[in-house]
């Protein structure tokens, strides 16, 4: 089996780490494979890729969809590193409300596997990084979703205090202030 699958703190939460041939033109590494992913208990079928570039201590998120159209993302980085977030949104969840924070990097080429029900975000470590995530579900603009990044009950640590956002995440509510029936 080429990937290793670990789990985390989060049910659900997988941290898929490929087997890296390297050699003297570079390196090579399947990063997803539906049957390996199947057996490694990851499931969902990926209808969209999205890549972002963006600069230093940019901060983007934290997103999801709402039902019926959430979400499980698989997210790699193809250049620089990032601090990926993943935040529990399911209310019935022993873990609701936590998150989790793991750094992603080119040089890994680990991908991180978040479930529908979670919102992601993360912040850039490096001059530039380039972010490729995979998505189970259409983008769907009327339900597009957000939560503030430095929301207080959730306790994230950034370790960042003016992060470069957009105009839509300066102004993401609380999770306090979203209707649960909608996570
Ligand atoms: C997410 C998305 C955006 N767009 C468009 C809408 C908008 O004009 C432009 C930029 O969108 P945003 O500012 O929402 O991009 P961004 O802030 O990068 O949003 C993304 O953040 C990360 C953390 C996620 O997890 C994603 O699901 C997504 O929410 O791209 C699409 O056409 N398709 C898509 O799937």
């Amino acid at each position: 089996m080429p990937f290793t699958f670990e789990k985390t703190k989060l049910p659900g939460v997988v941290v898929c780490k490929p087997r890296i041939f390297a050699d003297d033109r570079g390196y090579f590494f399947e990063s997803w494979n539906l049957r390996d992913f199947a057996e490694g208990g990851i499931h969902e079928t990926f209808v969209q890729d999205n890549q972002s570039a963006s600069v230093k201590n940019t901060i983007r998120g934290l997103h999801y969809q709402a039902k019926p159209f959430q979400q499980a993302k698989l997210v790699r980085v193809l250049s620089g590193a990032i601090l990926d977030c993943a935040v529990d949104l399911r209310p019935h969840s022993p873990t609701f409300k936590q998150s989790l924070l793991y750094e992603l990097t080119d040089e890994k080429g680990i991908s991180l596997f978040i479930p529908e029900g979670f919102a992601h975000g993360f912040r850039v470590l490096s001059d530039k990084a380039v972010v490729l995530y995979k998505a189970s579900a259409f983008y769907a603009p009327e339900y597009d979703r957000g939560i503030a990044w430095n929301d207080p009950d959730l306790h994230i640590d950034w370790g960042i205090e003016s992060p470069i956002l957009s105009e839509k995440d300066k102004n993401q509510p609380r999770l306090r202030n979203i209707d649960h029936a909608e996570l």
